[in-house]
């Protein structure tokens, strides 16, 4: 086990390149086993979520190469089999959800284990249980794991009650070899669906509307392997604006698409830092001052949830009382303890964070998520005295590619350390 140590106080400078999104990636890779021959991901960020996927799809009998060094990963499926995985690597990601869809589609059956992953609040699925059965599935739940089966897997409509990124997917993929036309109505829009969307129709699929509330499958018989580059990852662009932002900082960050990031740039250009969209692409420049801001989590193209964490503690960098609520999780703080722990005034009400800014200091401090380690790490890099430790460094690689050597770059004093284990 390992923290991180920062020894903030140093303005962010320079360029960072984006990796590829870790929401599509992690789907793409599952996406692959509806193809009868190899598909080959570029573009793949380097994340722990990516080495075990990689991990679940070699245990199911396919062929998986990652060569790291060219963020390409070719997954060749032809000797894939369901075989059932009640635990194992499927229990240490909340994205293992989607073998099922990918199993089902393919074989018709599949038995998985509940997901893990981050889990801030109780996440249910029950959305893409609907989904699959309303193509056909018998669901059932057996100690723990999901055992679903479809004789033949037929087009249906399918109306979500709330717009899942993970029910849109994985209904996409149980339906894109279904026998027949299937309807998703009131479907997430975010771009990783859209992503998916093309990666399959890239294999053969027949997927429109993604990206729309309204997505239309018709069903096809065979799909095949195909070569697919992965969008960049708007939730780490996201984060590097956010700390260059907060450590009045000026930033260049690369290979973003600056449509997917609107919502981050209009709250930092209200609160009013500089945001610059580029040809090269989005330059953040930090100022000694912020405005107080509200903000709203919300589907996209609202503000993501994802840098709902990452905002707070720029918030706390912000003149006066700012108010960040959450509408896609009810109770997403648990980065807000941890931050008081640093001196931050925050106050939690329903699915609201009330932010007093103020000075933060130096303190050994815990992620309990992916995102809330990357709001432990920017409060840090704004801290001048002392050294901030953070730990529960495992999920924060889980979605922050190349983390350290990327802050090292733009001039942070960061690095790793092992955590001791307590002696008993
Ligand atoms: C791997 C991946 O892509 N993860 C992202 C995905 O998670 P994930 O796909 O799990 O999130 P969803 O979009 O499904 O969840 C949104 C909301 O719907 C609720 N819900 C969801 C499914 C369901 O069957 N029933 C139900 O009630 C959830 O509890 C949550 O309140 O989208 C989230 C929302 O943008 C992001 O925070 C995650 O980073
Ligand atoms: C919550 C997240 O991911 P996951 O759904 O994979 O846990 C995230 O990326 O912030």
């Amino acid at each position: 086990m390992e923290k991180l140590m920062i020894s903030g106080g140093r303005p962010l400078q320079g360029t960072i390149t984006i990796s590829g999104a870790k929401n599509s990636a992690i789907a793409l890779i599952p996406a692959a086993l509806l193809a009868e021959s190899e598909v080959v991901l570029d573009n793949l960020p380097l994340l722990s979520d990516v080495a075990v996927y990689a991990e679940i799809l070699e245990n199911l009998g396919a062929s998986v190469s990652w060569h790291e060094l060219d963020n390409q990963m070719r997954i060749d499926p032809s000797s894939v089999r369901s075989i059932p995985m009640p635990n194992g690597p499927v229990k240490k990601l909340r994205a293992s959800y989607y073998m099922m869809g990918a199993l089902l589609g393919r074989f018709g059956e599949a038995t998985i284990g509940l997901p893990g992953g981050c889990n801030f609040e109780p996440r249910p699925i029950d959305q893409h249980i609907k989904g699959f059965e309303a193509l056909g599935a018998t669901v059932t739940n057996e100690h723990g794991s999901i055992h679903l089966y479809a004789k033949e897997l037929r087009g249906a409509k399918i109306y979500l009650d709330v717009a899942s990124v993970g029910a849109t997917i994985n209904i996409m993929l149980a339906a894109a070899r279904a026998k027949g036309h299937t309807i998703i109505e009131n479907a997430a829009k975010e771009p990783e669906i859209i992503d998916v969307a093309t990666l399959l129709n890239a294999m053969g699929a027949s997927i429109k509307g993604a990206g729309t509330e309204t997505i239309r499958i018709e069903g096809v018989s065979e799909m095949h392997g195909c070569r697919h580059s992965i969008i960049p990852d708007r939730i780490q662009a996201g984060t590097y604006m956010i700390a260059a932002a907060a450590t009045r900082g000026d930033v260049l960050i690369d290979n973003v698409i600056p449509k997917h990031l609107e919502a981050v740039t209009a709250k930092l250009l209200e609160m009013g830092v500089h945001v610059d969209e580029l040809d090269e692409g989005i330059r953040v420049l930090g100022k000694a001052s912020y405005n107080h801001v509200d903000v709203k989590a919300l589907t996209y193209p609202g503000f993501a949830t994802d840098l709902q964490s990452p905002m707070t503690s720029l918030l706390t960098q912000a003149q006066g009382v700012s108010v960040l609520s959450d509408f896609v999780y009810s109770s997403r703080f648990k980065h807000v303890p941890e931050l008081a722990r640093m001196g931050a005034k925050i106050k939690v009400e329903g699915r609201s964070a009330i932010i007093e800014g103020g000075e933060l200091n130096a303190a050994k401090v815990k992620a309990m998520d992916l995102r809330a380690g990357a709001a432990l790490v920017i409060a840090g890099l704004t801290v001048g005295e002392g050294v901030t430790e953070v730990s529960g460094v495992e999920f924060i690689d889980r979605g922050y590619d190349h983390l350290v050597d990327n802050l090292r770059n733009l001039g942070a004093n960061v690095w790793r350390e092992t955590l001791e284990t307590p002696t008993l």
